[in-house]
């Protein structure tokens, strides 16, 4: 059994939380929080013993009387391995306390790449974090990008990408973000982040990404052109993208039109809280003219970094290879159980 600590219970957390004690290899040491509000309490609820930072829990939760098992220190020397789900940046100032202990840290994508000797995405680069003492999950939008382009890459060769990434404005709790009626080029600055982002994955793969974002939370949508160095069929693509459990083939001509369907699906196939944890391609936007490939697909933020925390963890602790943890991953979840329409 890998024993496993959560420190930072919110959007990402709390999923983590959620999957690694669905996992048959794991199980969760406790979670750690910082306000005493009601997402602590349904932990507690949930099960799981709640831990606070050695400076005590901020008074800024409420009044909740909830049960506390010890502080965040005690946490981490009970865990095999932290994951680190605390607000962007503040992983980056825990990461000295971890690095005086033997547990082992996965990361998340708001934080630097420097944060760990490696950033991971199971299908491009599992082995590189096998042993090692951190990883870092790369962001939602490069988790969906390099989950495309390894498969893309491997059978017919990715000579460039070229993405645009629409940004939904926030998550849907984040009531302070926007924008509420605007598209803003964010950032305005070519490429965004997310290039070299990818990169830490796929370092040899030419990328270009700009960013807009909209007033919206459901989903990110990525609006690709890939040049392959070969001219496959579009069957050919559906073919290679369908061998993916975590992309998922979506229909318009089955009502996917839009993200708010691709997330009611989930809602309707009574998936724990909604969670779309796969790439959503829209199968009728694959074009292919050429070498020339294009697509549209959708990525919820709140959800596809959560397989691939799970593998980090595996990765980390060395105890499977990479398409091993995937299935088992996987299988546990749910992933691409429902198989794709298309
Ligand atoms: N929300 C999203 O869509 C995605 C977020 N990420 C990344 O995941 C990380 C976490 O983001 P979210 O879950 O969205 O943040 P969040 O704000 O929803 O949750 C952060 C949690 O950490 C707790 N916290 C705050 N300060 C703390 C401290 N000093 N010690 C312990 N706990 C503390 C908060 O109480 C909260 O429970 C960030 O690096 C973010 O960039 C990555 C992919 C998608
Ligand atoms: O990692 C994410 O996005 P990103 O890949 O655009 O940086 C998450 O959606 C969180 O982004 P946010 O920092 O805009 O909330």
């Amino acid at each position: 059994m890998i024993h496993v600590g959560i420190n930072g219970y919110g959007t990402i957390g709390k999923r983590v939380a959620a999957a690694v004690d669905a996992q048959p290899d794991m199980t969760v040491v406790g979670v750690s929080k910082r306000s005493l509000d009601h997402e602590a309490a349904a932990a507690v609820d949930r099960g799981f013993d709640l831990y606070v930072p050695d400076t005590a829990a901020d008074d800024s939760g409420g009044s909740c009387d909830i049960s506390l098992t010890g502080s965040t220190t005690a946490l981490i020397a009970e865990s095999d391995i932290i994951v680190d789900a605390t607000p962007a940046g503040v992983g980056a100032d825990n990461a000295e306390q971890y690095a005086q202990t033997d547990t082992a840290v996965v990361f998340q994508g708001g934080e630097a790449s420097t944060v760990a000797p490696t950033s991971f995405c199971a299908r491009a680069n599992y082995a590189e974090t096998v042993g090692q003492a951190a990883t870092r999950v790369v962001s939602c939008n490069t988790t969906g990008l390099a989950r495309l382009i390894s498969p893309l890459d491997e059978q017919f060769g990715v000579a460039s990408v070229d993405c645009t990434l629409i940004r939904r404005g926030g998550d849907p709790t984040q009531s302070n973000r926007g924008p509420i009626n605007d598209i803003v080029p964010d950032p305005v600055t070519v490429p965004s982040h997310h290039a070299a982002d990818l990169q830490t994955v796929l370092p040899s793969i030419d990328v270009m990404t700009k960013g807009v974002t909209v007033p919206a939370t459901l989903m990110h949508v990525h609006s690709l052109t890939v040049c392959l160095a070969s001219a496959p069929s579009v069957d050919a693509v559906h073919d290679c993208l369908r061998e993916e459990r975590r992309i998922e083939l979506v229909m318009s001509a089955y009502g996917q039109d839009t993200c708010a369907d691709l997330r009611e699906s989930a809602y309707d196939q009574d998936r724990h809280r909604g969670d779309v944890w796969e790439n959503c391609v829209w199968s009728e936007s694959i074009a292919v003219d050429g070498r020339s490939l294009s697509l549209l697909q959708a990525i919820h933020q709140q959800a596809d970094v959560i397989p691939e925390n799970i593998d980090a963890i595996r990765a980390l602790a060395a105890a499977d290879d990479a398409e091993t943890s995937r299935q088992i991953t996987n299988d546990a979840l749910g992933v691409g159980l429902t198989g794709s329409l298309a």
